[in-house]
């Protein structure tokens, strides 16, 4: 079975994020095809997506322009899968603390932006994630932290006493990059190793 993953693409490369993918869902036997998203009409197509990190001013702007933000929220209402990492988790989130990041209000949580510091702009940390046997290393860039969580969110890892990983039912945000280094345990997690997800597939 091909599952077909959306990965937004109006800005920055994916191809990190397509070989993590491919890996994850290898892994359980599943032939993965991953669509760029640039423009509106490919999103109903798509099984699960990924919003990956960039310019969160940036991609917010070019989402709803493109006509991909409504697309996008149709996806989550219909309760499939996404994996929205660094800025992505910026835009899924109920509040940026900034006018210019218009958030889809997806995640039941608010997040701060670049919320590590100027001196550590950029950073790799090993990180106890809820559901993984060992930690990952998780890289860090201009990263935001989350803030307040709702009810509904499961905090997965912190890192510094804040909350750098959180899973809304299907909806799985981070704060760091999974995609660049050859680990590709949170892509799993977040779209082929829950049962509960894969049904969903
Ligand atoms: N690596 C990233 O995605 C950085 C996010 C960026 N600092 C922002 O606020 O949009």
């Amino acid at each position: 079975m091909t599952v077909t993953v959306g990965v937004v693409a109006v800005q920055g490369d994916v191809s990190e994020h397509a070989r993590a993918i491919e890996r994850a869902g290898g892994g359980h036997g599943l032939e993965t095809n991953v669509r760029e998203l640039r423009t509106a009409g490919i999103v109903p197509d798509c099984d699960v997506l990924l919003l990956p990190g960039g310019e969160s001013t940036t991609i917010s702007r070019l989402v709803h322009r493109e006509g991909i933000a409504d697309e996008i929220r149709e996806h989550a209402e219909a309760g499939k899968p996404i994996l929205a990492t660094c800025a992505g988790l910026i835009l899924v989130s109920s509040d940026s603390g900034d006018d210019r990041v218009d958030t889809l209000d997806l995640l039941d949580v608010t997040v701060e932006r670049n919320a590590f510091g100027r001196q550590r702009e950029s950073f790799e940390a090993p990180l106890s994630v809820a559901g993984l046997d060992e930690q990952f290393p998780a890289v860090f860039i201009r990263a935001p932290a989350i803030e307040h969580v709702g009810d509904d969110v499961e905090v997965l890892a912190t890192w510094d006493g804040r909350v750098v990983a959180v899973r809304q039912g299907p909806l799985v945000g981070t704060a760091f990059h999974p995609e660049l280094t050859a680990d590709s345990r949170i892509h799993d997690l977040a779209f082929f190793e829950d049962e509960a997800v894969r049904s969903l597939v």
